[in-house]
């Protein structure tokens, strides 16, 4: 969290608030984020797909009209393809040069939280930009604790969208030195 809010105290300013055009100059949220759909994507299972025709997939054959669904978690967690796959290091998705790896299209068959393929989320520019603005403004305006002795439980409840097994209850505290940024 320290180092989102640094970078947005240099990019947005604390005399500011976050607006739409400071978000492709903050790079970390954006790694913070795609580390967070690796480890917890929110539609773990896609959405099923049927097949016209029998197939033969990975040796496997796949009658025609069978529901097939593509668990990415196994996938953006296979040791094969992540270094330490269980540890959350956005910087794995950071390049050499500061830009950012992957992005949300599908093209990468071991990241795709938004989905691959002609049935890929529609929503992505909307996604993606949703839940760095969201994130962005929460994270400048407030600093974030959690309730004296309690710890954060990571744990997820499996659905068709992934949901926090028990409620994060948050402190919320002012971080901008201007009472009017909060209008
Ligand atoms: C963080 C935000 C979002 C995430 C992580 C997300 C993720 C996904 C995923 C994983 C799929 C299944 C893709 C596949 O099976 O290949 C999907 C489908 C879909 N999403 Fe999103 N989505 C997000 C936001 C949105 C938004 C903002 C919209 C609309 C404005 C949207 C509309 C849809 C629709 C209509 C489908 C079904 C597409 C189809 O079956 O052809 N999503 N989404």
């Amino acid at each position: 969290m320290k180092i989102v809010q640094d970078e947005l105290q240099e990019v947005v300013g604390l005399n500011n608030i976050v607006e739409e055009y400071h978000l492709p100059k903050l790079q970390y949220l954006d790694v913070v984020i795609k580390e967070t759909f690796r480890l917890h994507p929110p539609i773990p299972l896609l959405i099923p797909r049927s097949p016209n025709e029998s197939c033969k997939l990975g040796g496997y054959i796949v009658p025609k009209g069978a529901n097939v669904f593509i668990n990415i978690s196994p996938i953006h967690m296979d040791p094969r393809y992540w270094d330490n796959p269980l540890e959350f290091n956005p910087n794995r998705f950071m390049s050499l040069d500061g830009t950012t790896k992957f992005d949300y299209r599908g093209y990468n068959s071991n990241f795709m939280p938004f989905g691959s393929g002609r049935r890929i989320c529609p929503g992505v520019p909307m996604g993606e930009r949703m839940s760095a603005y969201l994130l962005a403004s929460m994270l400048h305006s407030f600093d974030w604790s959690l309730p004296f002795g309690k710890e954060h439980d990571l744990s997820g409840m499996f659905n068709f969208m992934l949901k926090k097994k028990e409620p994060l209850i948050v402190i919320p505290l002012q971080r901008l030195p201007y009472k009017t940024l909060y209008m």
